[in-house]
């Protein structure tokens, strides 16, 4: 490894020695005795020291945490060895119905790399199917529906409340996780209505979602009908992973990035506040995140959400700046800066630390998923080195 070069790195702050950092292992996490107040460090900011025990929990809800807690969007899935093993010869859709091998994926990423939280493996599209929508993920593609969404009357064919019954799976399986991460949390996650909304019209994966975009000017009873509806689904599907006992939620609007800002604070945004309201009472910190959405970060924080995700192409001081003072953010290290030699993948993750300092809370990700070609050991490396840093 080189060192740290001295023009770009000298006014970093210093990594933390590791012994120092204490950072728990999944299922050996440390809970403080009753009664055991943590001693504040000197310099410590303005930040009330973490009533929660988890890290994770703490940046979201701006104390302070222990370390900088760190988790991976896709953190679960094709980057893993044993990913692959377990998934051989079972459908996306069909491992997500089945509650052992659920728990088995989301806890591969966990045990691997020691991260602050696990996020529950399942898809967007899983509620849809569960409520009888006839699609399928078809590896390399995506999602793809069978009977596109064009009018309101397909709505109300195809579209029904959630119930809890449905997604019984789904429930066994949460129940399972909370069992064996202890006091790692996990996050439990929902599609926001645009981003259903587009796979259901597309009726696939869409570079431009000029169908989608389409629908919403031309017939605004039919794009009512339809987010109204999986608000409502989304929503439900939050629930019931909180109810079976995840600890925070996340709201992906991945593709809410592909529109202006007058267009998502119209015909989106109102929807994403509807999910995010919904939830509110079950006092769980909600992520709301997308790729792409610098312009919007102001908004999306305005629907609701207790984090805002920052993908890597907004500079984290600036996105820290949109959502602003009230709200914590996660993100936002470019997913290929894991293919980079790791002074610079380190240096990088040092920048995105450092500007995370100013946030409300900090949670450290990337500004999307881990892509699939990654090495897992550079992620493993990556936590370590998160772990490492010192928060103030
Ligand atoms: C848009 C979206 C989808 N699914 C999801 C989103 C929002 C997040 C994002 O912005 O990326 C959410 C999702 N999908 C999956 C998770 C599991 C948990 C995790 O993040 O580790 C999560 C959180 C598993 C999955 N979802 C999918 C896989 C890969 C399928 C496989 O392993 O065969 C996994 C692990 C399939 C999927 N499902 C979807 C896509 C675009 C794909 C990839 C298609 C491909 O390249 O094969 C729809």
């Amino acid at each position: 490894m080189t060192a740290p070069q001295k023009d770009d790195r000298s006014a970093e702050p210093t990594p933390a020695k590791a012994a120092s950092v204490e950072k728990p292992k999944a299922g050996e996490a440390k809970k403080p005795k009753a009664g055991e107040a943590k001693k504040p460090k000197s310099g410590a900011a303005a930040a009330p020291e973490a009533k929660s025990t988890s890290a994770f929990l703490a940046a979201c809800r701006g104390e302070k945490p222990s370390h900088v807690p760190v988790w991976f969007m896709r953190q679960a899935g094709r980057s893993l060895p044993e990913y692959r093993k377990v998934r051989e010869g079972v459908p996306m859709l069909e491992s997500c119905t089945r509650p052992e091998m659920v728990v088995e994926i989301t806890m591969q990423p966990v045990r691997r790399y020691g991260v602050d939280a696990a996020i529950f493996y399942s898809d967007i599209v899983v509620p849809l199917k569960a409520i009888g929508v006839d699609l399928d993920i078809v590896p390399g593609t995506g999602p793809v529906v069978e009977h596109p969404i064009r009018s309101v009357k397909d709505v109300e064919k195809q579209l029904r409340d959630l119930e809890p019954g449905d997604v019984s799976y789904v429930s066994e399986a949460v129940r399972g996780l909370v069992g064996e991460l202890g006091d790692t949390p996990l996050i439990g996650f929902s599609g926001a209505p645009f981003t259903l909304a587009s796979y259901l019209i597309e009726g696939g994966p869409s570079r431009d979602h000029r169908l989608t975009k389409e629908l919403m000017y031309r017939d605004p009873d039919t794009w009512d009908a339809l987010l109204g509806r999986l608000a409502k689904i989304a929503a439900a599907f939050l629930r019931v992973q909180v109810e079976a006992g995840a600890q925070a939620v996340q709201l992906f609007d991945s593709w809410a990035g592909s529109l202006s800002r007058d267009d998502y604070v119209r015909y989106v945004k109102p929807y994403a506040k509807t999910v995010l309201d919904a939830v509110a009472d079950l006092d769980v910190p909600r992520i709301h995140f997308g790729v792409g959405t610098g312009e919007l970060l102001g908004e999306m924080a305005d629907a609701g959400a207790d984090v805002v995700g920052v993908d890597w192409r907004v500079d984290l001081a600036d996105g820290i700046k949109r959502v602003g003072a009230k709200r914590a953010v996660q993100g936002n290290l470019d997913p290929t800066a894991l293919f980079a030699p790791d002074d610079i993948m380190k240096a990088k993750a040092d920048a995105v630390m450092k500007a995370g300092r100013k946030a409300r809370g900090h949670v450290f990700n990337l500004g999307h998923g881990v892509l699939p070609a990654t090495d897992p050991d550079a992620l493993k490396r990556l936590v370590d080195h998160v772990h490492a840093y010192e928060v103030r």
